[in-house]
């Protein structure tokens, strides 16, 4: 069945007993989730515990797969993935303009590769970009857009460590300007706390954990990993 969809004038998303599964294995069991607007939030589990689902079902790209509930999200969605997705055969610059209209089109896309730090890179072919700057140009593509929901899907699980360390300060230095509401699809219990103001684990097809990452308050970057490890079923300290 296909998802229940609607637009909102306000950028949130809501799901209320979202199932999806394939060729009749459950793998999301009735999600309930809000997601307010303007939060940064952080999606861990196990693989294959059903992450990009819930995140293709949100962005509305899982035609075709079984499932029921109600899902709200705004109407101005941009998803990033894991690969750039630039297309080969254009140039940066009209990649990230790709099927924008407005005389200022290019203007905005001109100002989104600059705030990526690719100004100068208009004219570069995708293949010309290392890794790291190819998914800065997928993040200016989506950010030129100004999407109310950014929806990322282990959009750094590719580059090396250095590179993801600079990206992710990249990506919460541009929510931190222009605030969509941010859902990351991540592996990597670190980046979540660093990143996000709350952390989801998606666990036997339901939110398992739902923990509010509080930046000023007493509980140090350890606690936090230390909880999200254990829903994750890792011990540390065991033998
Ligand atoms: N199109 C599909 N057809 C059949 N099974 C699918 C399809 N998409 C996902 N699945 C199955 O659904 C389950 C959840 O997949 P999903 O990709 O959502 O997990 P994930 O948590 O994102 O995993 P990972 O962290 O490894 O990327 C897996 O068992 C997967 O094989």
């Amino acid at each position: 069945m296909a998802p229940h969809t609607e637009q909102l004038t306000r950028p949130a998303v809501r799901l209320r007993g979202l199932t999806r599964s394939f060729e009749g294995r459950t793998v999301l069991d009735g999600v309930d989730l809000d997601l307010p607007a303007g939060q940064f939030t952080a999606l861990l589990g196990h693989s294959g515990s059903g992450k990009s689902t819930l995140l293709r079902a949100i962005a509305g790209i899982d035609h075709g797969v079984a499932g029921s509930g109600t899902l709200t999200a705004p109407g101005r969605v941009s998803v990033v993935f894991q690969d750039s997705r630039l297309l080969p055969w254009r140039r940066v610059l009209p990649n990230v303009l790709l099927g924008l209209d407005g005389e200022d089109a290019e203007e905005r896309g001109r100002a989104a590769l600059a705030e990526v730090g690719l100004g100068g890179r208009e004219r570069a072919w995708p293949t010309e970009l290392s890794g790291g700057e190819q998914q800065r140009a997928a993040l200016a593509r989506s950010l030129v857009r100004e999407p109310e929901l950014l929806l990322a899907d282990e959009p750094f699980g590719a580059l090396d460590a250095l590179t993801r360390i600079k990206m992710r300060a990249l990506l919460r230095r541009l929510w931190e300007r222009h605030r969509p509401s941010v859902l990351l699809v991540t592996h990597d219990v670190d980046e979540a706390i660093v990143l996000a103001d709350r952390v989801l684990v998606l666990e036997d097809g339901r939110i398992g954990l739902d923990l509010t990452v509080d930046r000023d308050g007493p509980h140090a970057h350890g606690g936090y990993r230390t909880r999200l490890l254990k829903a994750l079923g890792v011990f540390e300290d065991a033998p």
